[in-house]
């Protein structure tokens, strides 16, 4: 039987006096490849924001494996999903140590990154010399890779993606595509204006006109 991750059930959000989203309804079940696409400013950002409690619709709910979604569910929600944005604003200093960090809390530290990095960085075409240079001196798009890297490391099976490829070259926009793509396991909400996104096995949604 499917297993339903997420599901937004008529949902509706006004910020400033003006209606976002309207009655916007979308299950999700377990391995679907979902990809948002709609013009900017039809809340798509804001539709991932509410799948991991970061916002809240004014009417309708969204709910994460068939519980609303409130303080508690947000909080393990967050343990067991991954949000990638395009703002790769995560920090400075060398990027091995921005990685390792992320590694010292309490509920990564089992989590043997070491040993994947390598073929992270190999998958993502990043020489092993990005870790040792300082982030803020790293490009948009090697910023952007090693930000997805990181999400990786994690090892979370469950993926609210926002633009992650707007930054990368063609053949990077694809590889990155295929890697969360190709995951059958994997349950992936995409955010993406790039072809790479769009293949058979996506499920396209339209958010807002068009
Ligand atoms: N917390 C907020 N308070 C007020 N307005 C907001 C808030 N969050 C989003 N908005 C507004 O809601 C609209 C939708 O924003 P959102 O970022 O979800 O759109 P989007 O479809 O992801 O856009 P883009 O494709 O340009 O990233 C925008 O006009 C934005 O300014």
């Amino acid at each position: 039987m499917d297993e339903e991750i997420i599901r937004y059930d008529n949902v509706s959000i006004v910020f400033d006096e003006t209606t976002i989203i309207e009655h916007f309804s979308l299950p999700v079940n377990k391995g679907e490849k979902v990809i948002l696409r709609g013009p900017s400013g039809s809340g798509k950002s804001t539709l991932l924001k509410m799948a991991q409690g970061y916002a809240r619709p004014d009417t309708g709910t969204v709910s994460y494996r068939k519980h609303a979604i409130d303080a508690e569910t947000a909080w393990k929600i967050r343990q067991e999903t991954a949000y990638i944005s395009q703002d790769t604003d995560i920090g400075e200093g060398i990027v091995r140590d921005l990685i390792a960090g992320v590694f010292t809390y309490a509920s990564n530290k089992s989590l043997p990154y070491e040993t994947s990095l390598n073929k992270y960085l190999a998958l993502f075409s990043l020489d092993e010399a990005t870790l040792d240079k300082d982030f803020r001196t790293l490009s948009g798009g090697e910023k952007q890779r090693i930000v997805i890297i990181i999400s990786l490391l994690l090892e979370r099976t469950i993926f609210f993606l926002d633009e992650i490829t707007a930054a990368l070259d063609g053949r990077m926009k694809q590889q990155v595509a295929d890697y969360f793509l190709s995951h059958k396991d994997w349950t992936v909400i995409a955010i993406s204006h790039d072809e790479a996104w769009y293949r058979e096995g996506s499920r396209i949604i339209p958010v807002g006109g068009n």
